[in-house]
């Protein structure tokens, strides 16, 4: 059975030092749910608290109904997946499964079947009597994520299982996980720092910072509409451009540079917009995809670096007028790429662009704050 976990004004301290203050989130039966973040900002540590082996300092943790703040972890039901795979050395493939079961005192032919059956999901049959150390990375973690499952676990939880893994078996491991995860449909916490692992896998994200959430939503949400600047870069590759928000005759305009090249805006919310001052001065995230080579000589304009042609796509790292280095992607034409010291003129795909107040915390186009 799989459970909605629902966490209010959750903290934890070290000492003195609170790690996460006050985290309110819920996660929903059978979601794919992510915890991403840079390094410290206590994605283990709330994934280990889930998993009763943190103590709570304040709030709740509760699994459907039931608080489970003072449950054992060898009690909450619970598959776990680690980066360093953690199957017993000494038992064959077929012995690291069973053990869960074993250890739930289950009857020999019923045993043998559930680890029957797991083998073929997570697709390792012919390995079954093969010892850990003659098996390869990914293979070691399809047992340990065999062990986790075969339990039937209420939630999965998962930190980081596919960073020792080579870049191309990451990407195979990932679909593998995200196919058996929907499969098998158990709450899943995921934790990672790797931003396109995440978007590849999950139903929702949440972006922490310091123990902070600084947004929650889907992949396409976080992406598209990044809550706050943090986010904005933390996702994906954006460039950053200091623009102003003006007025010209009731039109509202994006306005880039004194007297340079203005886009009219009319899709902006503004909490507590002054009407009396009609210069507002804000920072736009602007992806190298959301930039457009403008044909008409209007537009910011921007001299070419150098570029590298990848294919499908041509990125340009180019030099604004302030001297700002930009990176811009097009769709790769038959015609000559652009040479260094070209000069272009650049202009933004307005609905995509993201407008932000000076501090880079309240998203103007919309969010998904949780
Ligand atoms: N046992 C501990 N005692 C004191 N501080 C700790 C302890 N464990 C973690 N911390 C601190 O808590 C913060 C969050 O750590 P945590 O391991 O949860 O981060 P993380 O987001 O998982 O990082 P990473 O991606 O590097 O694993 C960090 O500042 C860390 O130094």
């Amino acid at each position: 059975m799989s459970v909605t976990i629902s966490i209010q004004d959750l903290v934890k301290k070290y000492g003195d030092a609170t790690v996460i203050p006050e985290l309110s989130v819920e996660i929903k039966k059978g979601e794919f749910f992510t915890l991403l973040g840079p390094s410290g900002c206590g994605k283990t540590t709330l994934l280990r608290m889930i998993a009763g082996f943190n103590s709570i300092e304040g709030g709740t943790i509760k699994f459907n109904e039931k608080t489970i703040n003072n449950v054992e972890p060898g009690k909450r039901n619970i598959g776990m997946v680690f980066q360093n795979y953690a199957i017993f050395p000494h038992l064959s493939v077929t012995g690291n499964i069973a053990f869960g079961l074993q250890n739930r005192k289950l009857a020999k032919p019923d045993i043998a079947a559930k680890v029957e059956d797991i083998l073929k999901v997570v697709q390792i049959e012919q390995y079954k009597d093969r010892m850990p150390k003659n098996l390869s990375g990914g293979q070691q973690q399809r047992v340990a994520l065999a062990r986790a499952i075969v339990i039937r676990p209420d939630v999965l939880l998962m930190d980081e299982p596919l960073s020792n893994l080579d870049a191309k078996l990451r990407v195979d491991m990932r679909n593998a996980i995200k196919e058996l995860q929907r499969d098998v449909g158990i709450t899943t916490v995921y934790v990672t720092h790797d931003q396109e692992e995440a978007m590849a896998v999950s139903d929702r994200i949440a972006v922490m910072k310091s123990g902070i959430i600084q947004h929650l939503g889907t992949p396409q949400e976080i992406y598209q509409r990044p809550a706050n600047l943090f986010v904005a870069t933390f996702i994906g590759r954006t460039n950053v451009l200091e623009a102003a928000l003006t007025s010209n005759q009731g039109t509202r305009m994006l306005r880039f540079g004194e007297g340079g090249y203005q886009e009219p805006v009319d899709h902006l919310s503004i909490p507590g917009e002054d009407a009396n001052k009609p210069l507002l001065a804000v920072k736009v995230s602007i992806r190298p995809e959301e930039f457009v080579i403008s044909e008409d000589g209007t537009g910011i304009q921007a001299k070419i670096v150098h570029s590298v042609f990848l294919g499908q796509m041509t990125h340009y790292f180019v030099s604004l007028e302030s001297g700002q280095s930009v990176e811009i992607t097009q769709e790769s034409t038959t015609a000559r790429p652009l040479e260094p010291n070209e000069i272009i003129r650049l202009k933004v795909k307005k609905d995509k662009i993201n407008i932000y107040d000076a501090h880079g915390e309240t998203n103007y186009t919309g969010s998904g704050r949780p």
